[in-house]
């Protein structure tokens, strides 16, 4: 059914509905996860389901394949986004043709985001703006499919002229036949009240149906507001800045304050009757906020659900669970539900339908191309590479390619140790100290509910050259307490790990809960993570013209580096994990004589 016949309904109806939005995970356990977590989640009534298109195309197979499964097997309707962005005609025309055959009857019609530090560039033979693929579709498909297009409050803020033009295309899109739109996020009610009037006086009559976005996590706030740039009120920040540290807090502050803008929304005489949340393929933020609304029943205890055979055709024949739940399969289902309830990106479980994404859109660099030299300059040795990573843990760079933001207060504590591994020639990008039971209100390391404990193991990842991971990897394997996964570009794994399990590296122990085991170190996604790792280098050098020095520099580090992740198992010695980096680093520089000058490729 399309879902304008749906909005006409509920309309008729006078009912308030809602949706869900859904990314195609980054790994196959995560995509099987999805499935039964979309399933679950048709409990909680959304009218309908769509699922984003990856700029680039990445996955975009994915994105066919599940709205196949949610159309077809889930039974719930679907719409796909479809964007032009690295998209032949062909390739827009297979979307369509396998939409049309999975019985979907919608698409969310899009341009795209553009690459980093690039205008966005048609590809040949492709299109160029959303209103193309809107006049596309229609007259391939006639009124087959219903479109939706998006549409951005925050334009709303620009000078009176540039505000005028995005509403002319907005209505342009819109006169090309396009039924309903889909909002950008917004947490500004005000900025939305008045954009929506605005498009109501330029003319433009179709549903539109706002974009609300959870606040699951502070981390997840901030970066996914930075990110898109949206206006956050101050009351917003004041309220939960001040629990920052504290997830499930900021959770449940979060929810009052966006269920609180829903109400408004709905209230404010705008003939909006739906809401389309943006999930990030979490499932308890969206529950909390329809129980918020009083639009769903409120379930104050999860009871563990009986074992049960999964209705996804994967997990039908399944009689191995993961190994968390060898011994308690029959809690299996329920324990899922919740198990990146406060996902942190870190090393997430590679099986969470969440795992690895923060827009749901794709990985580029977070910086445009101006700002990214600003930050980086043009470097020419490695010396100069190591110097950037060295600053940047000391808090004197904002960013790295592969660190949007400056570290966080737990690394300042490590700082020292991180910018003398990195002018030793080991690359860090990731790490977290070793904790032995600090509080969880802790200023510095503390996370979860009040009067709890938290737990580290001592965690680096880092890029290396090939000469000086030889060195390294003797004084590791010395160190029974460490464990730790090489890989490179091309995907080839070594470890000395025994298990493909996961090792928990962070868990907390809270009054009246289980374990909460947050952060974990495994193969399956420290290889799905490779990708992007390398992927964020080779856009740093794309920077830079192909035949400089640091286009060569850059690409010859992301050609020949390997990607190392190291654990430090025996979480009271906090400073175990750093040994055998400055006892390889001492081996280099005396076998190079000396090594901080000359610039040459460790
Ligand atoms: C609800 C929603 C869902 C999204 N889902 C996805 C997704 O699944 N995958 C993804 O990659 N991205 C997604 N995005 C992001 C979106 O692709 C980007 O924001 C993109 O930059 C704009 O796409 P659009 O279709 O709104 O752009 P368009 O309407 O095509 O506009 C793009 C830009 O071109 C300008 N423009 C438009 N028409 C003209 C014209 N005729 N002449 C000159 N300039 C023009 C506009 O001012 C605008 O700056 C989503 C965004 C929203 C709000
Ligand atoms: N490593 C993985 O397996 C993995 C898996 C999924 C996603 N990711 C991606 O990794 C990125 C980081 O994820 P996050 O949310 O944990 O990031 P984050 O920015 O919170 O960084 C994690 C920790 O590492 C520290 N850190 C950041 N840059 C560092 C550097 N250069 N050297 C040493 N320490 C540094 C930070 O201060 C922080 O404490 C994201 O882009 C995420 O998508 C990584």
């Amino acid at each position: 059914m399309k879902i304008s016949q749906k909005i006409e309904q509920a309309a008729k109806e006078d009912r308030v509905w809602w949706s869900f939005e859904y990314f195609p995970p980054r790994t196959a356990q995560g995509l099987q996860n999805l499935l039964d977590r979309i399933e679950r989640m048709r409990a909680l009534g959304p009218e309908f389901v769509d699922i984003t298109w990856n700029a680039g195309g990445r996955t975009s197979e994915l994105t066919s394949e599940l709205v196949k499964t949610c159309q077809k097997l889930i039974g719930i309707e679907t719409c796909m986004h479809l964007t032009c962005t690295g998209m032949p005609k062909e390739k827009v025309d297979i979307a369509l043709r396998e939409a049309k055959q999975h019985g979907c009857r919608n698409v969310l019609a899009l341009r795209g985001d553009p690459p980093v530090g690039k205008e966005w560039e048609a590809v040949e033979g492709g299109f160029h703006y959303g209103i193309d693929l809107v006049r596309y579709i229609r007259k391939q498909y006639d009124d087959y499919f219903d479109i939706a297009v998006a549409g951005y409050p925050q334009t709303h803020l620009l000078p009176p002229e540039e505000a005028a033009l995005e509403m002319q295309y907005l209505k342009d899109k819109v006169d090309a036949g396009a039924n309903f739109i889909f909002t950008q996020m917004f947490y500004d009610i005000d900025m939305f009240v008045d954009w929506v009037r605005a498009v109501r006086a330029a003319g433009i009559t179709i549903p539109i149906v706002p974009g609300i976005m959870p606040i699951q996590t502070w981390n997840g706030f901030q970066k996914a507001t930075s990110l898109a740039k949206i206006t956050v009120p101050q009351a917003f920040l004041d309220e939960l800045e001040p629990h920052k540290n504290n997830d499930e807090k900021v959770r449940e502050l979060g929810t009052k304050l966006v269920a609180n803008m829903c109400r408004q929304v709905l209230a404010a005489d705008l003939g909006i009757k739906g809401l389309h949340f943006y999930t990030m393929n979490l499932e308890k933020g969206c529950r909390m906020l329809l129980e918020e609304l009083n639009l769903v029943p409120r379930v104050e205890v999860v009871k563990p659900l009986p074992w049960r055979q999964s209705l996804t055709p994967n997990r039908r024949a399944e009689t191995i669970r993961p190994i968390f739940w060898a011994n308690r399969t029959r809690s299996y289902l329920s324990r899922t539900e919740n198990w990146d309830e406060y996902p942190n990106g870190r090393f997430g479980d590679s099986r969470s339908p969440a795992y690895g994404e923060l827009d749901g859109y794709g990985i580029w660099l977070k910086q445009s191309k101006d700002d990214a030299l600003k930050l980086w300059n043009t470097p020419t040795t490695v010396d100069e590479i190591t110097a950037l990573f060295a600053k940047f843990c000391l808090g004197q760079l904002q960013a790295l390619p592969w660190s949007d933001s400056a570290p966080s207060s737990e690394t300042t504590v490590i700082a020292q140790q991180l910018a003398k591994l990195n002018s030793l020639g080991f690359l860090t990008i990731n790490s977290q100290p070793a904790v032995d039971g600090a509080r969880s209100d802790d200023r510095i390391h503390g996370w979860g509910p009040a009067n709890g404990y938290v737990y580290q193991k001592a965690y680096l990842e880092f890029f290396v050259s090939p000469e000086l991971l030889d060195m390294l990897i003797p004084h590791i394997e010395r160190d029974i307490n460490i464990t730790y996964y090489v890989i490179n570009n091309r995907g080839d794994l070594r470890t000395n790990t025994h298990s493909d399990g996961p090792n928990a590296v962070t868990w907390g122990v809270f009054p009246g809960k289980e374990i909460v085991q947050p952060t974990i170190v495994e193969a399956i996604s420290f290889m799905a993570w490779k990708d992007e790792a390398y992927e964020l280098g080779r856009q740093w050098a794309k920077l830079y013209d192909p035949d400089s020095p640091t286009r060569k520099l850059i690409d010859g580090i992301m050609d020949s580096y390997y990607l190392v992740n190291v654990v430090h198992n025996d979480f009271k010695k906090p400073e175990a994990i750093f040994e055998p980096f400055f006892k390889a680093g001492a081996e280099y520089a005396a076998k190079h004589d000396a090594p901080k000058t000359n610039g040459h490729a460790h």
